[in-house]
């Protein structure tokens, strides 16, 4: 197991057991979610909206912990880049006192290769996060997500903010690393059609819950 660990540089299966979310109003929101997702799958997520995908998705990267019901292996054990998660909104996924060469070192040195990829412009990297557009900052997002090479990605609604051909685009270079590096892949998103594309299999969230 240790071995296969280091050669996939993550882990083998995340599991939700018994997962349940509540808010402090007493909502229920996620109500024992069990549920296995292995290394290398490639997941679409759907649900009505407020069926609590993005609460499940915090959950899974470690952001928000469940009201009860466990994430195994809990995220303290799993290593800092295991799981990513790429926000439907990335202005908040990002200090808009940090330019964007410093937003992306972050995650280590800044990978020219992944620049190139996503057309990012070496004069980006100099400006705040406000002169670039919600697209434009969405790509600076992915690049840093994909710069820790995590065993995980979760994209809630990555590119719901794109016009169709920049997100057709986006998806195809965001695919084919992801592909390569045999990277776990959870799509949240309410387009069914771009789901059927890029993933293996969709999943109501109502069919995970107890
Ligand atoms: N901090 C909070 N306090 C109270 N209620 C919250 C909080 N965060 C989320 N909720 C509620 O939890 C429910 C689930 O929200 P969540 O964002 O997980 O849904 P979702 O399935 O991702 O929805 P959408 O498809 O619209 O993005 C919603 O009804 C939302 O209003």
């Amino acid at each position: 197991m240790h071995y296969l660990k280091i050669v996939f540089g993550g882990i083998l299966m995340i599991r939700t057991k018994n997962v349940s979310y509540q808010t402090k109003a007493g909502t229920r929101i996620l109500d024992h979610t069990n549920w296995e997702w292995k290394y290398g799958q490639k997941i679409g997520l759907m649900g009505k909206s407020g069926a609590g995908k993005t609460t499940l998705a915090k959950i899974l990267a470690g952001f928000l912990l469940p009201s009860s019901g466990e994430v195994i292996p809990p995220k303290e054990r799993d290593g800092v880049a295991s799981i990513q998660l790429i926000w439907q909104h990335p202005e908040q996924a990002v200090n808009p006192k940090w330019r964007v060469r410093k937003i992306l070192e972050e995650a280590g040195e800044i990978d020219q290769g992944l620049l190139q990829q996503f057309n990012i412009p070496s004069e980006w990297l100099q400006r705040f996060p406000q002169q670039l557009s919600g697209g434009e900052l969405q790509r600076i997002c992915i690049v840093r997500c994909l710069m820790v090479n995590p065993s995980y990605i979760i994209a809630d609604e990555m590119t719901s903010m794109l016009d169709p051909v920049s997100q057709a685009e986006i998806w195809k270079q965001f695919m084919h690393i992801v592909e390569a590096n045999n990277t776990g892949l959870l799509v949240i998103s309410h387009e069914r059609k771009l789901l059927e594309r890029i993933t293996d299999h969709i999943l109501d969230i109502e069919e995970l819950q107890g």
